[in-house]
């Protein structure tokens, strides 16, 4: 059993089969620092993908934002074209703390029959389509692009060049060059930040400044995940929470469920699945030998899920490692009623649905850690700006570590290349005959 409290952000009890993480800090203690230590030492190399480490501390990009935002006051529908790190970490915030009355539309798919029904209910007039990719070359997002500018062209003729903002690479791709032909509106993703490490650059805060989240308080809440992964060993939420990741998997915990206790967090195991699995499901070590090494993260809401998955979670396998997501304090909460002839429901009269939640989170993970099956919870003060964003840049921290513990690069994603490819070459695109061919060959056309 363990209780860490680390300020407003803290870890909570590894159950009873899993490990003593005092003990397995104090063992670990020198390789996590030479982990932590090297991933600082490398940041300013820009092959290496670590600028996300900068982007909280980078103000001038969230005033650049913020002007932008006050510049154009007429938006009323924000429609995001993006997938993947381009998308998911918008949507997360968003749900959690957007407001105001811009609607927000994340369009992340190539199903026409959404996408139809989503042009058909917006006024181009009050529309603002920000097209967003890393890469700048990324089929499903250009898809959406060609539909949405000829959809803004043939409404608003040339006036569709101000209802469209650009958020790529400045220098790869074909949306950089394009923006400048056209004079777009146009902003950057550093080029050393990874698509799902691009929450706190104008991928997530562009969107989330017109969602009228408190931008300020997220890079701040960032910036003291930064500060704390880059200490002590001791305090480093971030490096404890990837030992104890690193540590289950070697004990055969190879599902990473990770699971908030909020609707307002529903799509955090989103944001987090793609963070871990692309970064960490990886074949080659950073050596070129093969190692095959990642454990699965696998999506559950809580109280929700508990009604879905913590049976199989509690009785099934314990092949899993079950993180919790906590919020101490509600922003806002409600009281139950009594109501006369239910009286056996007495012991919800007068208690708050917070404190329900509450008590649901605790037993659920008191019954894991009875049952065996690991499980530790990281809580949050409140949910608000600052709280978030030091929750996404500890996991990003997290995810790096584990990158190191587990010698692989966590920047790189080979593995969904190949797909790409393949949807090219069916697709017909120019240079990929032979790969067509071959596919053909295969039967696959
Ligand atoms: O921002 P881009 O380059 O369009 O990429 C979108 C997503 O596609 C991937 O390259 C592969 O799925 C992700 O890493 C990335 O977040």
């Amino acid at each position: 059993m363990l209780r860490l409290e680390l300020h407003n952000l803290s870890v909570e009890r590894v159950g009873a089969q899993g490990m003593d993480l005092a003990a397995e800090l104090a063992a670990n203690a020198r390789k996590l620092e030479a982990a932590r230590d090297s991933l600082v030492a490398r940041k300013s190399n820009p092959e290496e993908f670590l600028g996300w480490m900068d982007t909280p501390e980078d103000t001038e990009a969230v005033r650049e934002v913020l002007r932008y935002r006050q510049a154009n006051p007429w938006v009323r529908e924000f429609v995001v074209l993006g997938i993947g790190g381009s998308a998911l970490g918008t949507q997360c915030v968003h749900a959690a703390l957007g407001q105001g009355p811009v609607r927000l539309h994340i369009v992340d798919n190539v199903e026409p029959e959404p996408i139809q029904e989503l042009l058909r209910s917006l006024d181009p007039r009050v529309s603002l389509v920000n097209v967003i990719s890393k890469s700048g070359s990324t089929a499903e997002t250009m898809a959406a692009f060609l539909v949405f500018r000829k959809w803004l062209e043939d409404s608003l003729g040339e006036d569709w060049k101000r209802h469209v903002v650009v958020t790529t690479d400045p220098a790869r791709g074909l949306l950089r060059p394009y923006a400048q032909a056209e004079g777009l509106a146009a902003f950057e993703v550093p080029p050393a930040v990874g698509g799902r490490y691009s929450v706190t650059c104008p991928v997530g805060t562009l969107p989330l400044a017109f969602a009228e989240v408190d931008l300020d308080r997220l890079m701040a809440g960032a910036r003291k995940a930064n500060e704390l992964a880059t200490g002590p060993i001791g305090a480093n939420l971030s490096a404890q929470t990837a030992l104890v990741n690193e540590r289950l998997a070697k004990k055969g915990m190879n599902i990473c469920v990770f699971m908030p206790y909020s609707t307002r967090l529903r799509y955090l195991p989103d944001w987090f699945v793609q963070l871990h699995d692309e970064s960490l499901g990886k074949m080659k070590d950073k050596q070129g030998r093969e190692v095959r090494v990642g454990t699965t993260a696998v999506r559950a809401v809580g109280t929700t899920d508990q009604h879905a998955q913590v049976q199989l979670f509690r009785e099934g396998p314990h092949d899993k490692l079950v993180t919790m997501v906590r919020l101490e304090h509600p922003t806002e909460d409600l009281e139950i009623p009594a109501v006369k002839g239910l009286e056996s429901l007495d012991y919800l009269f007068g208690k708050s649905f917070f404190e329900l939640l509450t008590a649901e989170a605790k037993a659920t993970a008191h019954a894991l850690a009875k049952a065996g099956q690991p499980n530790y919870t990281v809580t949050l003060e409140r949910l608000d700006a600052y709280n978030l964003g030091w929750l996404l840049q500890h996991l990003m921290w997290q995810t790096a570590f584990l990158g190191e513990l587990w010698n692989i690069n966590a920047f790189d994603q080979p593995g969904v290349e190949l797909g790409k490819e393949y949807t090219y070459a069916l697709m017909g695109r120019k240079g990929y005959e032979r790969l067509a061919q071959e596919l053909k060959s295969e039967g696959v056309e």
